[in-house]
């Protein structure tokens, strides 16, 4: 029968029906301000919280997602039925120089909140110290399981994303939050609260110096300038690279949370960059909306945003391994995005765009512009993902090589 195979996996992993020392399973209700409600058990921490209902369609990878800082405030909904099922690795790096210290994407769990269809409570992996419920506990990160997330993805997906109150426990009881309460993310500076506070420098013997603005890095960017041999120095969001610009061979503006309009301290500060500096500048996702926004494009909030490790992208443009007319897989995870325009600001020209939906992937300046700056709204660096535009993190490193050996003499 078709369906034996799925109730025997659903047996084996089925989620937590029960805690230890909870005599009965403990509900959790996922009520969206529009109106819907969607019942499931709690499993990680039993408390309540406000944020944004977001889905992804990765279907691996829920540590990677979980630790990356650009998903702060959000309650993530896995579309892929069960997560959980190869536990959590052990997240400290033996601390050098060269190291950012952690295995995943930050030191923490920055989603508010996951929700998934069937949890696993048995899980095997040779790097797994901990389950996802155990992990979540530790964190303070309440979850909910058993509910119908296909139907909550149809719904978001028709009406946009959500904010949404994950209620636990004895809150479940209580009435919805009136339209008033629901906590926005994007009203506030996420990438304030995230950002590192003091500059720091890994692999200071490095051969080429980066500095990188901090809107939310992963550690996975960090790890793949590092790996390339990069002297990488880490500011923080606003700082004033330009006062000590003559230092750096290149600047990278990170991945981070929340509404790039809440940046425009970086992005004006980028403007005096892009003018009097002509050194390479790269950036990734928040990064790139924040150049886009400095060269003079519209940053929008899209319908419910691109999360997933499949989106597939059109290169408009060659540079570097990058072949313009192929489409490239990608690994995504944003809510906003750069406007399609035509004209283009002078000096500027799109890069990448979305197959799905048309939304501008990635920009860069025009050969004649006399700058070096892409963005792309994608990760190239995956974690997880596809490295198929890996490329891409190949082209920013050697264009530093290139500019440093044909340029600066
Ligand atoms: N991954 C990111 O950097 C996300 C960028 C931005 N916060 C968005 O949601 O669009």
């Amino acid at each position: 029968m078709i369906t034996r195979p799925i109730f025997r996996i659903s047996r084996l992993y089925r989620g937590f029906a029960t805690h230890a020392g909870s005599p009965a399973p403990i509900p959790a209700v996922l009520h969206l301000k529009t109106g819907q409600s969607f019942t499931g058990r709690s499993f990680g921490a039993h408390r309540s919280i406000y944020g944004e209902t977001v889905f992804s369609t990765s279907i691996t990878s829920y540590t990677e997602s979980m630790t990356d800082p650009s998903y702060r405030g959000q309650i993530l909904v896995f579309t892929t039925p069960l997560i959980g099922n190869y536990g959590v690795p052990h997240n400290i790096a033996p601390r050098d120089s060269r190291d950012v210290g952690v295995v995943l994407e930050s030191s923490g769990i920055q989603c508010a909140a996951v929700v998934v269809a069937d949890v696993a409570e048995k899980f095997s992996h040779y790097t797994a110290i901990e389950s996802l419920h155990a992990w979540c506990s530790r964190y303070n990160v309440p979850g909910v399981t058993g509910v119908d997330t296909r139907a909550i993805t149809r719904l978001l997906r028709d009406q946009g994303t959500t904010l949404g109150r994950l209620a636990v426990g004895t809150d479940t009881t209580l009435p919805p939050p009136s339209e008033g309460e629901y906590w926005d993310p994007s009203k506030e500076n996420l990438v304030d609260q995230i950002s590192t506070k003091e500059p720091y420098v890994l692999n200071p013997a490095g051969d080429v110096k980066i500095a990188v603005l901090d809107f939310g890095a992963k550690a996975n960017i960090l790890r793949a300038l590092v790996r390339r041999g990069a002297a990488v120095t880490v500011l923080p969001w606003d700082y004033d690279f330009n006062a000590i610009r003559n230092g750096f061979d290149g600047l990278f503006l990170s991945n981070g949370p929340g509404d790039p309009q809440q940046c425009w301290a970086a992005a004006h500060k980028l403007r005096t960059t892009m003018e009097e500096w002509h050194k390479p500048i790269f950036g990734i996702c928040l990064g790139h909306q924040i150049i886009g926004m400095a060269a003079g494009l519209d940053a929008y909030r899209m319908t419910f945003g691109n999360r997933g490790h499949n989106q597939p992208v059109l290169a408009l443009a060659s540079s570097g391994s990058i072949q313009a007319g192929r489409v490239y897989v990608t690994s995504q995870n944003h809510q906003y995005a750069l406007r399609l325009q035509d004209p283009f600001p002078e000096g500027w020209e799109p890069f990448f765009i979305n197959c799905n939906d048309s939304s501008v992937e990635g920009i860069k300046s025009t050969p004649d512009s006399g700058r070096h700056v892409w963005g792309v709204q994608f990760h190239p660096e995956s974690a997880g993902g596809p490295l198929d535009t890996i490329g891409v993190t190949h082209l920013f490193y050697f264009s530093l090589i290139w500019f440093l050996s044909n340029m600066c003499v």
